[in-house]
């Protein structure tokens, strides 16, 4: 059996796990470089946690520096089995007002300076991204919202955009245009490397504004962002909490096949493998490496 450990990466506002139990911090390296910050381990109703601030605390990296990589290998590295993202994101659709949480169910990617896989020259792996979120773990928070009386969303596509500035008139227009719910900066590419690492993930949106195509709104800005996520973190941490009280002790099967993303996932040969890159992949393919696999 596996025994299931839910990470929790926190967004913009949300820089710890309050009603964590048995907390201890540590560093933890990666071969991949630094995560944003050390990892915070401890319990919640006897459920294992893990805690990491996406920006670090004091929000110190912007979403175009944030080592994707390091925080999903540091997370696999503390036994992670089910991702929990919490993002504050800018809104297309009048329904999706702010302050309320949307259960995020697609994503389209549109940065381009990241690194956004482990895999690459020397072990060439093509994972699936057709059903990016894991559905029972997104079903467990839905039901978790319920059980506790939060208002929640389900369903929403997500766009991810590079930034750090918010997106002009024209483009957040086209956006609309394109039948997308959500707008962010941080959830591409740590889905995909989730995935490649094997790790159940879903993000909860934190509504936090309507970008700037509603006429009544005309720009985003950071403070008005930061109040609505402050107005709402206790919610956010309510509901993460009653997730984590009601999780399984041993890790489920995923339905979209998050649990086994590497199986037929490698197309490089065995022989012709880079004994360097595998090195760094330990963590990322410790299934496919282990006796019984
Ligand atoms: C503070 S507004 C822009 C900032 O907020 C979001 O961060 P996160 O997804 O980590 O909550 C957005 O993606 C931007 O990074
Ligand atoms: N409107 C917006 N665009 C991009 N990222 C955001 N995060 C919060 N609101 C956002």
């Amino acid at each position: 059996m596996t025994r299931a450990v839910v990470g929790i990466i926190g967004g913009s506002g949300v820089y710890d796990l309050p009603g964590a139990e048995n907390v201890r911090r540590e560093r933890v390296s990666t071969p991949w470089g630094e995560p944003s910050d050390e990892l915070v381990f401890g319990e919640i109703g006897g459920t294992k946690a893990v805690f990491l601030p996406r920006h670090g605390r004091g929000h110190r990296l912007s979403p175009s520096s944030i080592n994707y990589r390091a925080n999903i290998d540091a997370m696999k590295r503390a036994g992670v089995t089910d991702l929990i993202s919490v993002s504050a994101c800018g809104s297309f659709k009048s329904q999706f007002f702010p302050g309320l949480f949307v259960l995020v169910d697609q994503f389209v990617d549109r940065t381009f300076a990241r690194q956004s896989s482990f895999f690459g020259d020397g072990c060439v792996a093509h994972v699936s991204m057709a059903h990016p979120i894991a559905p029972k773990l997104s079903a467990r928070i839905a039901r978790a919202a319920r059980d506790e009386g939060i208002e929640i969303a389900v369903g929403g596509t997500y766009v991810c955009m590079e930034g750090p500035q918010f997106s002009t008139y024209a483009e957040s227009l086209h956006y609309k245009a394109c039948g997308f719910d959500l707008i962010g900066m941080t959830a591409m590419p740590e889905a995909k490397l989730a995935r490649e690492a094997e790790i159940s993930y879903a993000t909860i949106a934190m509504v936090t504004d309507f970008d700037c195509w509603h006429p009544e709104h005309d720009h985003v800005d950071v403070a008005s962002v930061i109040q609505i996520v402050r107005e709402n973190s206790a919610k956010a941490a309510r509901l993460v909490g009653r997730v984590l009280k009601d999780f399984p002790q041993e890790r489920e099967p995923c339905p979209v096949g998050s649990d086994r993303a590497l199986d037929n996932a490698i197309l490089t040969a065995p022989e012709a493998r880079d004994p360097e890159l595998l090195k760094k992949l330990d963590a990322v393919m410790s299934r496919l490496n282990a006796p019984s696999a």
